[in-house]
């Protein structure tokens, strides 16, 4: 039994993972003030009625639980925050604590955004003079801008609504192309419904200015227009000296340099976005199109991050990427367990989700280069896998700990040698 949970002053919970999970959701609730409905959710095993699962998808047979973890010492813009991570991997939670510990003292993390805009695309076909059709489209602005509003009466009363248009031609196999941009603030939502509806009510009428054919009208997931940034300084000294931070700067070049290792750099960034994006009911291959897409824009795939040795000597990391994430629409309101993510987050406006979450993608980035760039990942991983393993092998109850300490001890974290000492285990 680990010792009583302390109300958190600030979201530094040294031994937070030395926690029961009963524990845990304590101190969460003791921090973020979180109501018991939330708890009670969070602790419900298998947390999705049948009969919501059946109305969110199509032919729906079962839901799959995945564990939600809380990283810790997260200070975001001067709060403290505690984030809950929907992930399958062992050791993403913890790689967010431990970063997130070495520039707590130094001021955690410092976030912007560029908006909140989301950009729908309308493909046209078949114009003799597409240099002609895109001046035709862009002198018709207020209609757009009108027809666009029209469509959304609430989210023009919640402040969002067009904003702007952008008219291109785009040479492809087929020959040249019209693509309207229509650029939309969609404040609190995701948009993509929202944007989808204006682009496909639009589609008549550039047909009509233009003499042309519609054929696609959706959003862009390269949503270049609502990024999310993160800053943060690591003193030299809260992560080993400047060896440590000289040779995780050589990784990061690495990663500017050569798109395969930049696809692993990003996939690790990824892990911490991806579990705060699924923990708050947003839609992850949405944000996970547009990182890379962003990475890749310059026609060259490349990190995400920057790192740099700042004048005294500290290592400073920066994250710019798209970051389309709602706190309406998608399954954001429809999963109570997204809900209660967001309850425990205490964000009240999508932007703040975004800026926490390019946070979290942050200080995922330090922690793997970290140990990349000094003992190597295998140890800090498998140690955190082993548990797993344990269980693959039949391991219950006790055991999975028990076995787990005896592969990490024998630093061979492998299905058949814990097949082998399971069975001794046993023996007694
Ligand atoms: C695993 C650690 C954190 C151990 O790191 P450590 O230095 O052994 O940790 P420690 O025992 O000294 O503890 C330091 C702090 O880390 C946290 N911490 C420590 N252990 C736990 C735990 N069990 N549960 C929760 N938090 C934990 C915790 O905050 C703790 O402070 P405390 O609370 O004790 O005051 C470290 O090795 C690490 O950061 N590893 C990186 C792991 C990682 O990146 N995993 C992602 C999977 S690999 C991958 O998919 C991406 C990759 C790597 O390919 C990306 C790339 O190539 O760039
Ligand atoms: N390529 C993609 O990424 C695509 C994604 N999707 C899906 O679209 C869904 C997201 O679409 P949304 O338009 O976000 O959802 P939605 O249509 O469910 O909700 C957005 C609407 O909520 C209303 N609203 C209420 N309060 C609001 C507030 N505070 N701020 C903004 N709007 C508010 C507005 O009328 C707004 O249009 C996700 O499920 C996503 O998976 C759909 C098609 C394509």
């Amino acid at each position: 039994m680990s010792k009583s949970p302390q109300p958190a002053a600030n979201s530094r919970i040294p031994g937070f993972h030395r926690m029961t999970t009963d524990e845990r959701r304590a101190a969460v609730a003791a921090f973020c003030g979180l109501d018991e409905e939330s708890v009670a959710q969070l602790a419900m095993p298998g947390n999705l009625d049948a009969h919501i699962a059946d109305h969110m998808i199509e032919n729906v047979v079962g839901t799959i639980a995945i564990p939600i973890g809380v990283a810790t010492n997260m200070k975001v813009d001067g709060q403290d925050v505690l984030v809950p991570m929907a992930t399958e991997e062992s050791s993403v939670v913890a790689a967010v604590c431990n970063a997130a510990k070495q520039c707590y003292d130094a001021g955690g993390f410092t976030t912007s955004i560029s908006g909140t805009l989301m950009i729908a695309q309308i493909q046209l076909l078949g114009v003799s003079d597409p240099q002609s059709a895109r001046i035709r489209i862009l002198e018709r602005r207020d209609e757009i801008a009108a027809a666009c509003n029209a469509c959304d009466p609430l989210l023009v009363k919640l402040g969002g609504g067009f904003r702007d248009l952008e008219v291109r031609v785009v040479p492809t196999r087929g020959g040249e192309i019209v693509v309207t941009h229509l650029i939309v603030d969609t404040r609190d939502a995701m948009g993509a419904n929202a944007v989808n509806t204006m682009a496909e009510a639009l589609a008549p009428s550039i047909e009509a200015w233009t003499g042309g054919r519609v054929l696609l009208r959706i959003l862009s997931n390269l949503a270049d227009r609502r990024l999310a940034r993160a800053r943060a300084v690591w003193p030299a000294d809260a992560i080993g000296g400047p060896a440590v931070r000289d040779a995780m700067i050589a990784a990061y070049q690495f990663a500017e340099a050569d798109p395969y290792r930049a696809a692993t750099h990003n996939k690790g960034i990824m892990n911490g976005v991806s579990a705060v994006v699924l923990a708050t009911g947003n839609d992850t291959r949405a944000v996970e199109a547009g990182a890379h897409a962003f990475a890749a824009r310059t026609g060259r795939y490349k990190s995400l991050t920057n790192w740099e040795v700042t004048a005294d000597g500290s290592l400073a990391g920066t994250l710019e990427m798209p970051l389309a994430v709602g706190l309406v629409g998608g399954a954001t309101k429809v999963h109570p367990t997204a809900r209660a993510c967001i309850k425990l987050l205490g964000v009240t406006t999508a932007e703040q989700l975004a800026r926490i979450i390019a946070a979290v993608g942050l200080a995922q980035n330090f922690a793997a280069m970290r140990v990349l760039a000094t003992e190597g990942v295998q140890k800090g991983h498998m140690s955190l896998h082993a548990k797993n393993i344990a269980i693959v092998v039949g391991a219950v109850g006790d055991e999975i700990e028990t076995l787990a300490a005896i592969l990490i001890g024998r630093r061979q974290v492998r299905q058949d040698v814990a097949e082998a000492e399971l069975a001794k285990l046993r023996q007694g």
